[in-house]
């Protein structure tokens, strides 16, 4: 480890994050009652121009009248190269119960746009004598917002969370597809006649989770589009966890349950992570760094990497 200790992020579970548009009342309490772990209304992209000014009220009201549980409530407000970005936060905070937790900044491109959002954020929860200090989450869904990853992850202490955004991260960097998240048909290797799919979404999902992990920040998987296709969404979720992202997006009630399962380590994961931390207990009582576990080398990194597996659990099962 360096000297400057890497930060922890926020302990709490974000497996899954429903989405759905603030035009769509008639949702609101069946994602209520979901078992997702933050609920995420929308007034950006799933919001046509014409509801924009209806769906802030609506997500208004609703933050206040719906009993959202436990779960960490999130508004998606509109970017900041669009005229409705203020009004959303300039309402939300004027207007909307404390319940509201967090607020969630679309297509960042530069620390200087969380910085411009905070700074609003900040004065009017001031003049307003809001008690609960509002938390900040990102997509980086852009060629600057992932070449600017690192600095955006540094950009404020109510950062918690930063979701990669498949859909337009593919147009800002003008990849040939359609698809959203998961396999891209286009994307293979050739081998002696054979076709091996690789995973276009891998290097920015990895830039990602090394800037969240720096900064103490929740590194997240955002959409997968084709809600028909479960063993798609659940490969695509499993390559996001092993490379340490905490959760994934649903767009449909049906890919929930298929995040928690991906994003709950299993049993036997734990298991295997408790005897591992047992076994380098008695390495330790026997003087030793270094011990064999089921025919493996394990040593002190195999206690960090268990103790990953081992707190994940206890955060979400208590
Ligand atoms: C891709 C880039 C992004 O920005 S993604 C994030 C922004 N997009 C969104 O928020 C879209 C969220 N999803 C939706 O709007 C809908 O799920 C879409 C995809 C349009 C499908 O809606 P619909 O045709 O009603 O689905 P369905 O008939 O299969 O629904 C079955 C039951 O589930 C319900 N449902 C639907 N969507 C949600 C949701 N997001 N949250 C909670 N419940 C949902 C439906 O109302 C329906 O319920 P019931 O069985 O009739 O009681
Ligand atoms: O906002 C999400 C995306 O994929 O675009
Ligand atoms: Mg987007």
């Amino acid at each position: 480890m360096s000297f400057r200790l890497q930060p922890a992020a926020p302990a709490r579970p974000n497996r899954c994050q429903l989405f759905g548009p603030g035009s769509r009342v008639a949702l609101f309490e069946k994602m209520a009652a979901s078992d997702a772990d933050v609920i995420n209304l929308d007034l950006e992209d799933s919001v046509a121009p014409s509801d924009k000014d209806s769906a802030r009220q609506n997500v208004i009201q609703a933050i206040g009248d719906v009993d959202w549980g436990n779960k960490t409530l999130s508004v998606r407000i509109n970017g900041l190269d669009t005229p409705y970005w203020y009004r959303d936060v300039v309402d939300l905070l004027e207007q909307a119960d404390e319940r509201l937790d967090q607020i969630m900044i679309p297509k960042v491109g530069c620390a200087a746009d969380i910085y411009a959002v905070d700074a609003l954020v900040t004065a009017i929860e001031t003049a307003k004598g809001r008690s609960k200090k509002i938390s900040l989450e990102v997509i980086i869904e852009s060629a600057a917002g992932i070449a600017h990853v690192e600095e955006i992850a540094a950009a404020s202490p109510r950062l918690q969370a930063m979701s990669l955004g498949a859909a337009d991260f593919a147009a800002s960097m003008g990849m040939q597809t359609t698809g959203i998240g998961g396999t891209q048909e286009n994307y293979y290797m050739a081998h002696e006649g054979a076709k091996y799919w690789s995973d276009p979404w891998h290097w920015a999902q990895t830039a990602i989770v090394a800037a969240c992990r720096t900064h103490g920040v929740l590194p997240v998987d955002g959409p997968f589009g084709d809600f028909s296709d479960d063993e798609g969404f659940i490969a695509q979720a499993k390559r996001s966890a092993t490379l340490g992202m905490v959760g994934k997006w649903a767009i449909h009630p049906k890919q929930i349950a298929l995040a928690n399962e991906v994003f709950t380590p299993s049993k036997e994961q734990v298991q295997e992570a408790r005897e591992i931390l047992a076994a380098m207990e008695q390495a330790k009582a026997n003087g030793e760094g270094a011990t064999v576990y089921k025919g493996r080398l394990v040593d002190i990194a195999s206690i960090k990497q268990a103790e990953v597996i081992v707190r994940q659990s206890e955060m979400i099962n208590g």
